[in-house]
């Protein structure tokens, strides 16, 4: 372990209130695919512990947004600061990795199966991820594909991921609509979960209890942001 102002969520890193998680900062950031414009001088400033619907229009960037911050779409332009940081060397991305963690829309194709417990393992908190899995009701699943698992499954999966990536020491929580798959009950639970965490949440969602439960919900349009409550 490297020096304590090293780690993710480590105290140095958070500004705030003091409710957990680090603040996250963009500057005119532009994101491209292609010629493709994804991205359009994005500006937002999330305090330490806030909690930040996403919503907004099929296409109009909010995946590709959540991936630059992650560090999944690097090319980008503007200034993008996590807990006062920004990502020049493999060092830092490494960092900005582990300080943020993820539930994908969608999840990455691999060529080898993984387990459900190897995907709760990469959370850097195992024993929490599986005690998660088990409030969650998937935790007698680890044993299989996550191939194998339902939409709803694998996206509580996710959630309970998150929650050992939180135990480890991610201080940003970005989830790209972590309840799409879920039933009635998982949406209620799922956000439960989700906004009870100690952590600044980016949350890209179309469940309108999901963004009330949020302290802002911002409206993505063709690549712009704009806060609309
Ligand atoms: N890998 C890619 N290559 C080319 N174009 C892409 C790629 N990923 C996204 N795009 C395009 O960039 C735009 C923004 O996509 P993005 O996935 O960020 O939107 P979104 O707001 O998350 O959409 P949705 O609500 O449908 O999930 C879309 O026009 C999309 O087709």
């Amino acid at each position: 372990m490297g020096r304590s102002e090293d780690r993710p969520g480590a105290p140095e890193g958070r500004q705030g209130s003091g409710s957990g998680g680090l603040d996250v900062r963009l500057r005119g950031v532009v994101c491209r695919h292609g010629r493709l414009e994804a991205v359009r001088g994005v500006e937002l400033e999330v305090a330490a512990g806030e909690r930040i619907a996403l919503t907004g229009t099929n296409g109009s960037g909010k995946t590709t947004l959540l991936r630059a911050v992650l560090g999944l779409h690097r090319r980008f332009e503007g200034e993008i600061l996590v807990g006062g940081r920004g990502c020049r060397s493999a060092a830092e991305w490494a960092w900005r990795r582990r300080a943020c963690g993820w539930i994908p829309q969608r999840p990455a194709a691999g060529r080898f199966p993984l387990l459900a417990g190897e995907l709760l393992a990469s959370s850097g908190a195992p024993a929490e991820a599986a005690v998660a899995a088990g409030r969650l009701g998937v935790g007698g699943l680890a044993d299989r594909p996550v191939g194998s698992l339902s939409g709803g499954q694998l996206q509580r999966m996710h959630l309970a991921r998150a929650v050992g990536c939180v135990a480890a020491g991610a201080g940003v929580l970005l989830a790209d609509e972590p309840t799409a798959a879920l039933d009635f009950a998982g949406q209620e639970e799922a956000a439960e979960v989700l906004t009870s965490l100690p952590v600044t949440l980016l949350v890209v969602t179309h469940d309108r209890a999901m963004a009330a439960r949020c302290d802002r919900t911002l409206e993505m349009a063709a690549g712009r942001l704009r806060e609309v409550s």
